[in-house]
């Protein structure tokens, strides 16, 4: 592989369920919804437009609302998840060793740019990365592949040299769709929610797994 792409939530910091549990809060406290936890863990995926839409239909909101509602929600996200805010383990010795080694890496996510200055500024660790693409630098978010694509188009690598990191189905399914092979961390996911996807290599509980670290010959 020549390149590496990042997925942010659930994969560089293990926070999937503070996003699931400040969205719950806000659909059913802010917003009128009676969502369950089951419901609202699949529809982690995609951008927060994307979300509202899937779970309250395309007339419901403005965009201008849209875009309040995200924000509240990427507050109160960030307010509970600061004090936990940590790299997955191995990945900061993992990014150095690639660094190194003159692999290019990029993240691709569905966050709003807020979120990935969030992570990136309060972790400094944004130097690592020679691209980064969030949810406003794409019109279609994960499972379509453009995040991704957009990625390996700004690190000049072709899709088929880039692996990318991931750890949800929805994504590593955008890998697919990109034509990369993704290593699944399994921080959210069961291995089993991954069997249709052909293109997912391994599976790791965190960056300390050898298969991963063999990755950068470390
Ligand atoms: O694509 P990533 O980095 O996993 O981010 C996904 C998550 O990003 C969050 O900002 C959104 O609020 C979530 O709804 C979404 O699931």
């Amino acid at each position: 592989m020549k390149a590496f792409i990042f997925d942010l939530n659930g994969t560089m910091v293990h926070d999937m369920e503070y996003h699931t549990r400040a969205w719950q809060q806000l659909f059913n406290e802010d917003l009128g919804g009676s969502f369950s936890w089951d419901e609202v863990k699949p529809q982690m995926y995609g951008k927060n437009r994307e979300v509202l839409v899937r779970l309250f239909g395309p007339d419901r909101f403005t965009d201008e609302e849209m875009d309040r509602v995200s924000l509240e929600k990427e507050r109160r996200y960030q307010r509970e998840f600061l004090p936990h805010l940590a790299l997955l383990p191995g990945l900061m010795e993992l990014l150095e060793q690639a660094h190194q080694r003159g692999i290019p890496m990029a993240i691709g996510s569905a966050a709003i740019p807020f979120n990935i200055d969030f992570v990136l500024d309060n972790l400094n660790i944004r130097h690592y990365f020679q691209a980064i693409v969030s949810a406003d630098d794409v019109t279609v978010s994960k499972p379509n592949p453009e995040v991704f694509l957009r990625c390996a188009e700004l690190l000049g690598v072709p899709p088929a040299d880039c692996l990318v990191f991931e750890d949800v189905p929805k994504g590593a399914e955008a890998a697919q769709n990109a034509g990369m092979k993704a290593v699944v961390l399994t921080t959210t996911h069961e291995v089993a929610e991954f069997a249709h996807l052909p293109n997912v290599l391994h599976f790791a509980p965190d960056f300390t797994d050898a298969f991963v670290r063999g990755l950068v010959g470390a």
